[in-house]
């Protein structure tokens, strides 16, 4: 266990009757006793046009007034460029991939405020602006109706809209939506519509054996959270749901195992039946747990009929590229439909994406790679890496929001800044990264998602896909490598519709890349000073170099000398005691027979 963590459970311990309203945040219920107050009226900025009113997404929000002219005008060329087409209009006019559409109007409360879609290929299916209009469409089921509403999904979001009704009309689909705008019920809904019925329940006749559809994602945190969200839709029907974890696939392995568990014993017999070693709805797996079954055999995807790869451009990154060819092309299915989602899909991702999918539509919600606005974005100067512990503490001696994810670079680093902070009196301090065990990293989770983690330190692991709603303010004290890191990680707050703040700090190490981050926050509406963008715009090759500046493991180089001799005393009483204890063991020892006790 980490030292911090140990530190931080024995000390402050959270009460959460004194903090309920705190705790709402992360349980989800904020929404629902917000939603109790009076809502407020925000008078707009009466000298502002509505159709320069760049943050009219983010209602609440008047105080961020488009201060920055830059911003403004960017918007208004965006808007000057649009055209009045939804469908194939959309061009992509900058390296960020602009992208022209119509921007539909925004009904009111969040999450449903809807941003600009654009939807570009063949045929392109009409969107559904209710999830009524989905049900008479489609014939979605009851049930999956009556989940919706209990689960608080009543209005589609944007990419609900667009990407259903396309997934629905079995058609392959490219879409790229910000962070926190639902992307992960715009798959599941289609899946479990489109099965109509479990499989233990089938009649045999077209369902086939074996899994039938599959959901990649690149860590294990977001295959658990995109189960749970599939549990919350299935619910009150026995589909056969599986997170893909160590222990399933060990379990799935055994045939003995299987059988006893009943993965197959209510299918109906006949020589269609146990082909593919077991039947399941739907599996969800990150790439290497799955590719390590499929090579031993364990597993069979030949019947997959709907393949979704979420956090796509990380999925076709180098990393995990070799593992996804290998289990699409075991995805043999004549009728396979696959879908790529994510909010940022860059040039070589995009390439690799339309190459893998068939006659796609490709849905753009928003601007490609821009955060939504309502994220407040900053960026602070910190000159060196051993100034960003007394800033951050700085940061946390003023009034602020948890909870609150800070990201580091490194493991070591994200281990050692949660040290620091525990041991500078900052309360309810977690740490979650990819060298800890799977126990402690669900731990960390449980206590974020229960309200008891204040402030959780944390490496890229968590910067894609995770939700935890409540969640207000990311700092980024490591610079990010891209801008899609960076985006990713800032899209952990303003997630269905509330509003969130990122600060970034960099020092001066980190300035050559300075412009291409300032590009995000201003596209985004979030102000930039001047000087900033007076910056030169950072080349292709030294983009590379972003973010990976030579850091030390110890966030605070001090705390190592006076760490070390810590350790060095500690040994020293251990030994002393060890020795005392042998001492004291051999002067109790008797005698030996013969031996003089004189
Ligand atoms: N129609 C809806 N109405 C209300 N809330 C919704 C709706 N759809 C999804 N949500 C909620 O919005 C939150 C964000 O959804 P989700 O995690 O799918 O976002 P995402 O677009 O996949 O984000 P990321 O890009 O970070 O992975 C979740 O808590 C989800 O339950």
């Amino acid at each position: 266990m980490e030292a911090f963590q140990i530190l931080s459970r024995g000390g402050i311990k959270f009460d959460k009757n004194r903090f309920g309203k705190d705790v709402e945040l992360f349980t989800g219920n904020a929404r629902k006793s917000e939603s109790k107050k009076p809502s407020q009226t925000v008078s707009q900025d009466s000298d502002l046009p509505a159709e320069l009113d760049f943050f009219k997404y983010a209602q609440g929000t008047g105080k961020r007034k488009a201060s920055d002219k830059k911003a403004g005008k960017l918007e208004k060329k965006r808007r000057l460029n649009s055209s009045e087409s939804v469908r194939d209009s959309d061009k992509q006019s900058s390296e960020d991939g602009m992208e022209e559409g119509v921007e539909e109007e925004n009904p009111g409360k969040p999450p449903q405020q809807r941003h600009r879609v654009t939807a570009k290929g063949s045929n392109v299916p009409e969107h559904a602006e209710s999830f009524e209009e989905m049900r008479d469409r489609y014939q979605l089921s009851t049930h999956i109706l009556a989940n919706l509403s209990k689960n608080g999904w009543e209005h589609p979001t944007g990419i609900q809209s667009y990407g259903i009704p396309i997934l629905m009309e079995s058609r392959d689909l490219a879409a790229i939506s910000p962070t926190g705008t639902g992307k992960t019920l715009s798959y599941l809904l289609p899946i479990l519509a489109a099965m109509k019925h479990p499989i233990a329940s089938h009649d045999g006749s077209d369902e086939g054996t074996g899994v039938r559809a599959l959901v990649l994602a690149p860590t294990k945190e977001l295959a658990h959270q995109i189960h749970n969200e599939c549990l919350k839709l299935a619910q009150g029907r026995k589909w056969r749901m599986v997170l893909f974890s160590k222990a399933t696939a060990n379990t799935l392995s055994n045939k003995d195992v299987r059988d006893k568990v009943g993965l197959s014993s209510q299918l109906p017999p006949g020589p269609s039946v146990r082909l593919n070693g077991f039947d399941l709805d739907i599996i969800i797996s990150t790439p290497l747990r799955l590719v390590a079954s499929l090579q031993f055999g364990n597993v069979s995807l030949s019947n997959v009929r709907h393949l979704i790869l979420d956090e796509a451009d990380r999925m076709l990154d180098s990393e995990f590229l070799s593992q996804v060819q290998e289990v699409v092309a075991a995805c043999t299915h004549p009728k396979l439909q696959k879908a790529v989602f994510s909010a940022t899909l860059p040039a070589n991702a995009e390439k690799l994406t339309m190459d893998l999918l068939n006659d796609p539509i490709r849905v753009v919600v928003g601007l490609k790679d821009t955060p939504l606005p309502l994220i407040a974005q900053s960026l602070t100067y910190v000159a060196d890496d051993p100034s960003k512990v007394p800033s951050l503490l700085t940061y946390f001696s003023q009034p602020y929001n948890p909870p609150v994810v800070i990201f580091t670079s490194t493991q070591p680093r994200a281990s050692s800044l949660a040290e620091e902070l525990v041991l500078n009196g900052i309360q309810n301090v977690d740490c979650l990264h990819a060298g800890m065990s799977a126990k402690e990293r669900e731990d960390t989770v449980s206590r974020m998602r229960g309200g008891e983690c204040w402030v959780l330190v944390s490496t890229e692991v968590m910067a894609r896909g995770m939700d935890f709603k409540g969640v207000r303010e990311v700092i980024n004290y490591d610079f990010p490598t891209s801008v899609q890191s960076y985006i990713h990680r800032i899209g952990r707050t303003g997630r269905a519709g509330r509003e969130g703040k990122a600060v970034t700090f960099f020092t001066d190490e980190d300035a050559p890349f300075l412009k291409s981050i300032a590009n995000v926050l201003l596209q985004s509406g979030s102000p930039v000073p001047d000087w900033i963008l007076k910056l030169p715009k950072p080349s292709k090759m030294k983009r590379r170099e972003m973010g990976k500046a030579a850091r030390s493991e110890m966030v605070n180089p001090a705390r190592k000398i006076g760490r070390n001799d810590a350790l060095k005393k500690r040994e020293m009483i251990a030994g002393s005691k060890r020795r005392q204890a042998k001492a004291e063991l051999n002067s109790k020892t008797p005698p030996h027979v013969g031996e003089s006790s004189s």
